[in-house]
């Protein structure tokens, strides 16, 4: 996936932006405050219909403006076919335009623009509870196996009927109803899941070992939410039925489900520093682009923040040789282009952020 065209009105300090990204990495450089990280959030917004800094109502659209607009434009890989996304959001509601039609839902386009984003926040992803490592996996199933949305709807609805009747002390009958949905949808999540996680063996390995040499070989195994190696989840849901009506929600579950990543150098419950945690939680990022380009035939977008100071030299220059080498589309941030020590050979593009605008300062070739 190479974007050739970015434009962002109204997003944080941006009133207006124009980006034309080159092919390799596209640095973003301007003092603090200066907007870099907000092009990078108008980004994502395209790829997952939400920030990584919260609400769109909680500041992303620029103070005074009605809405924020974003708009981008590339070709894909395989079939050169030009593809294009709009939002207009205003907070509330929202339009979205996929390739010059309207679109009735905001997973439409995120099905279209993939990006893999690595942002201060990203250690969460293993050092805070599951949930993220949850939206991980969804994430790349969602972009990799087209069966996979409508059985993780069919799922969620199953359990919000589930907890709405626990809550209410809903009539057996009824809970014996969604009972059985939601055993059928959840072995399915479970299934696609498990499948999901096994691929990405080799590419977990193969970027924790760029990324983490000095931990040893990676493992990670899918914790399924339940004891599902005693019990189907049909069964589970009955044992645990009295607790959860107790309780009013439904305590077992693929809702409840993890993914494990652990170091052969750190057995046990050795914690990783928080350097560490971020470096593994970018090995997962990264081994999950892979998988996308795999099987998808190209690379999302990687968005990297503020990279300077999440990553030391020594890790920064392993990632950067690598993704020059994978021939991925980087965005990255930085407060200062010398703290990012880049090679001369590798294929770069430089852009100013001052003031909330952006301007293209040159290209390697240019340097
Ligand atoms: N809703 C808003 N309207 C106008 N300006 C905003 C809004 N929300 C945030 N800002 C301003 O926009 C800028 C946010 O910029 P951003 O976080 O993208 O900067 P940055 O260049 O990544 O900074 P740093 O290097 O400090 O992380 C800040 O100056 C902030 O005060």
């Amino acid at each position: 996936m190479k974007l050739q065209q970015l434009e962002i009105a109204d997003v944080r300090s941006i009133r207006q932006a124009s980006v034309e990204p080159g092919d390799g990495l596209n640095l973003l450089v301007g003092g603090n405050g200066a907007g870099k990280t907000s092009v990078l959030e108008a980004l994502h917004l395209l790829a997952y219909g939400r920030s990584f800094r919260g609400r769109v109502r909680d500041g992303l659209i620029r103070t005074g403006a009605p809405a924020l607009q974003v708009f981008a434009r590339w070709t894909e890989q395989d079939s050169s076919r030009r593809r294009q996304v709009g939002l207009r959001h205003a907070g509330n509601e929202w339009e979205g335009r996929l390739d010059g039609a309207d679109v009735g839902q905001l997973s439409e386009l995120c099905t279209a623009l993939a990006a893999v984003t690595f942002e201060p926040g990203s250690h969460a992803l293993l050092s805070g509870g599951g949930e993220p490592r949850r939206r991980l996996l969804d994430w790349g199933l969602f972009h990799v196996e087209p069966g996979f949305m409508p059985v993780w709807r069919r799922h969620a609805r199953a359990l919000k009927q589930r907890n709405a009747l626990l809550k209410s002390g809903g009539a057996l009958a009824a809970l014996d109803a969604w009972d059985g949905e939601l055993a059928a949808a959840g072995e399915l999540l479970d299934r696609h899941r498990r499948a999901y996680v096994e691929a990405l063996e080799p590419q977990v390995e193969h970027w924790a070992k760029e990324l983490l040499p000095e931990l040893g070989p990676a493992h990670h195994a899918y914790v399924p939410g339940w004891r599902r190696e005693d019990l189907a989840l049909a069964d589970a849901l009955l044992v645990s039925r009295e607790r959860d009506l107790q309780l009013g929600y439904t305590t077992i579950g693929p809702h409840r489900a993890d993914l494990q990543l652990g170091f052969a150098a750190r057995p046990g419950h050795e914690a990783l520093s928080r350097g560490q945690s971020k470096l593994a939680a970018l090995a997962l990022l990264l081994a999950q682009a892979e998988d996308f380009r795999a099987r998808r035939g190209e690379w999302p977008l990687i968005l990297l923040d503020d990279l300077a100071s999440e990553l030391d030299r020594q890790h920064r220059h392993a990632l950067l040789s690598a993704l020059v080498a994978s021939g991925a589309q980087v965005f990255i941030t930085g407060t200062e282009l010398e703290a990012l020590a880049l090679d001369p050979a590798w294929p770069s593009t430089v852009f100013h952020v001052e003031h909330g605008l952006c301007g293209r300062l040159d290209s390697s070739s240019e340097r």
